[in-house]
């Protein structure tokens, strides 16, 4: 049975907002009511989103709860911390989808150690393919989309520590593009700083994203995970290639791992294990809500060793936000979403 959702995004002259609004433009039960900003606000969507031609006439309002009252669906893809006020202005009934982090860690201390201020609480978690996560989901009016490094990092090694293969301590190095960082100017983004160059940051600890790994983890496993995470900043403007790894408990070999994450991913729709001997590549995912997957075992060091790829601002933002929101209101799963990259 068709429904007509009525949807708005706010911070939709944002990278987050554009992509959410690319794929919600092909999703065949959406009809795209306000879409609003801040400092943007007044001036037309296709200054700041010149791709989303058939939004050409319209014009960007301020986000208020008033200009995002009467829609069913509320996307917020704001700065962190900016959330939780307006989310508790629009009602129990409209769903409301926040692509920051606001709304995703449980631990309040971990919210103000990591992003400060007050904590805004935590809502289901928009990564369907964890353990019982799409029970969660169901019927949900409020959804914590997860972060992009956590997306591909939580995927690429559940399958593994919900098995037990794995100690838990996990090592996590993610090359990203520049548009994870979003559309505000900063110099360490300027073209001629991140051309040509790899940099890390975040190094030791430091990445807000480390808490949200480990929580996402520890679920999985039934005990507490530590994880040391490493971002990598290169010149691509989306695409997240993750490589994770961890002792191995048992004398497994590759071939065994591998059957673990057959099994595990079996009826995903979006995790793509790639066959034996061919590795993920942040450009085969770009515009699709796929995850590329490989999965080998490093017999010397006795590490298990998993590469995932995905596109940050699709699977790693608006393509999991739209999937989320398709369980929530009881819609198939994969609508309006693609599973074909743009290639070269
Ligand atoms: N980029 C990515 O890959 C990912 C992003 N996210 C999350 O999505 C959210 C948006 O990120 P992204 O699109 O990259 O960021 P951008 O900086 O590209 O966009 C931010 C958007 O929020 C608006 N905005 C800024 N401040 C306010 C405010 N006080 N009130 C209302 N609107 C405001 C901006 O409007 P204006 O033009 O007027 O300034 C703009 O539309 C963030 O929380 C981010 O962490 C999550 C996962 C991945
Ligand atoms: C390149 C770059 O700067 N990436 C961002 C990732 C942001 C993201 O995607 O996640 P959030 O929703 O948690 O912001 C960073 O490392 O902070």
């Amino acid at each position: 049975m068709r429904m007509t959702v009525k949807i708005a995004v706010a911070g939709a002259s944002g990278y987050a907002g554009g992509e959410l609004l690319r794929l919600l433009l092909t999703h065949p039960e959406i009809q795209i009511g306000a879409l609003t900003a801040a400092s943007s606000a007044g001036t037309p969507l296709v200054q700041h989103q010149p791709h989303l031609a058939p939004l050409a006439d319209r014009v960007l309002l301020e986000t208020t709860p008033e200009t995002l009252a009467g829609h069913d669906v509320v996307f917020l893809a704001l700065p962190h911390g900016h959330s939780g006020a307006i989310a508790a202005q629009l009602g129990p009934d409209v769903l409301v989808v926040d692509l920051g982090a606001d709304h995703r860690l449980s631990d309040a201390a971990d919210w103000q150690r990591w992003y400060g201020g007050d904590h805004a609480g935590q809502w289901p978690y928009g990564l369907p393919e964890l353990p019982g996560a799409r029970e969660r989901l169901a019927g949900t009016k409020r959804i914590a989309v997860p972060g992009c490094f956590p997306t591909g990092g939580s995927i690429a090694l559940a399958p593994a520590l919900a098995a037990g293969l794995v100690e838990p301590e996990i090592n996590v190095v993610a090359v990203t593009g520049t548009s994870g960082a979003g559309k505000s100017l900063k110099p360490n983004l300027l073209g001629s700083e991140v051309m040509g160059s790899a940099t890390a940051y975040g190094v030791g600890g430091a990445h807000r994203h480390t808490p949200e790994f480990a929580q996402n983890l520890s679920a999985v496993a039934g005990e507490r995970v530590k994880v040391s995470f490493t971002p990598v900043l290169a010149p691509m403007p989306r695409g997240i290639l993750t490589t994770a790894s961890a002792a191995l408990k048992t004398d497994l070999d590759a071939e065994g791992a591998r059957e673990v994450y057959e099994k595990a991913y079996a009826t995903e729709p979006f995790v793509q294990l790639l066959p034996e001997g061919r590795w993920p590549s942040s450009a085969s995912v770009v515009g699709s809500n796929n995850v590329q997957l490989q999965v080998t075992v490093d017999a010397d060091t006795r590490r298990l060793i998993v590469v995932a790829a995905i596109d940050n601002l699709t699977k790693g933002t608006a393509g999991g936000a739209v999937q989320s929101m398709n369980i929530a209101l009881g819609l198939p799963e994969t609508t309006g979403l693609p599973t074909v990259g743009v290639a070269p």
